[in-house]
């Protein structure tokens, strides 16, 4: 179990996010207060439109809040310029989506490897660690299959993979399990939980699936904008 004062990967205090102005503006961030710690699995959850998604946006550097705090790992938000954001998003953050979104041309492997590769490494080397982290993944015999080939569980897998194969130390997960069976599901959470977690490394998922709640140290519930309660699993 970690202590209350596990180090912080994530703080947000007060963080606010609207969309359009005058009559078409929407308060989607009200105020939200939210951390993540190292070494844990943080689950937000909560009602459809409550602003789970457009949180971790702006957790993940891909929205700009419009007012508030924000502190991701060592840096403070307010004072990286959008440049050091992109570079900082790239080398310490990884993403797994509902849908995969993997590129359809490329190989479990390549696709796998895209974060390396786009970070400057030589495409052979990238491509020769994606697949050695498949392997470890259970996946080593799809390494060269294309993506329409595999099943929605694989297809996660190598999406887990392109998310941790450069190692970062903030792996957002939105909705990983929805578009798989339960028990599919269960094997992807189960993966997240072993391969992903790590003492320098948080996890945070937004998930409806409370089926898969077992697995978080943290479930932070979310309602009209803001963090309404946070409850400790372990
Ligand atoms: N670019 C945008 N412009 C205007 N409104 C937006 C924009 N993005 C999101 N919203 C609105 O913000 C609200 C919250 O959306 P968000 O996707 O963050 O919710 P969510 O909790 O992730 O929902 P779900 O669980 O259905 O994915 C919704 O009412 C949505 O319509």
């Amino acid at each position: 179990m970690n202590a209350p004062s596990s180090p912080q990967a994530v703080q947000c205090q007060g963080l606010r996010k609207h969309f359009g102005e005058g009559d078409a503006r929407v308060e989607v961030l009200r105020g939200v207060d939210f951390h993540a710690r190292l070494g844990e699995m943080t689950f937000l959850v909560g009602p459809s439109g409550c602003g789970k998604t457009t949180l971790i946006s702006v957790i993940a550097g891909l929205l700009d809040p419009s007012d508030g705090d924000l502190q991701v790992l060592d840096s403070r938000h307010a004072e990286m310029k959008a440049q050091e954001r992109i570079l900082f998003r790239r080398r310490n953050l990884g993403f797994v989506f509902q849908q995969y979104n993997l590129l359809p041309s490329l190989t479990a492997a390549e696709n796998a490897a895209v974060p390396l590769i786009a970070d400057g490494m030589k495409r052979s080397l990238a491509v020769k660690k994606a697949t050695d982290l498949l392997d470890r993944l259970g996946l080593g015999n799809k390494a060269s299959a294309m993506p329409r080939v595999l099943s929605g569980g694989q297809q996660q897998r190598v999406a887990l993979a392109r998310a941790l194969v450069h190692e970062p130390r903030l792996i957002i997960c939105d909705e990983p399990t929805a578009a798989l069976d339960h028990k599919t599901g269960e094997s992807v959470m189960e993966l997240l939980a072993t391969a992903a977690l790590a003492p320098q490394r948080a996890v945070i998922v937004v998930t409806h699936d409370n089926r898969v709640y077992h697995y978080a140290h943290t479930i932070a519930h979310m309602d009209d904008g803001v963090v309404v309660r946070s409850e400790s699993r372990r």
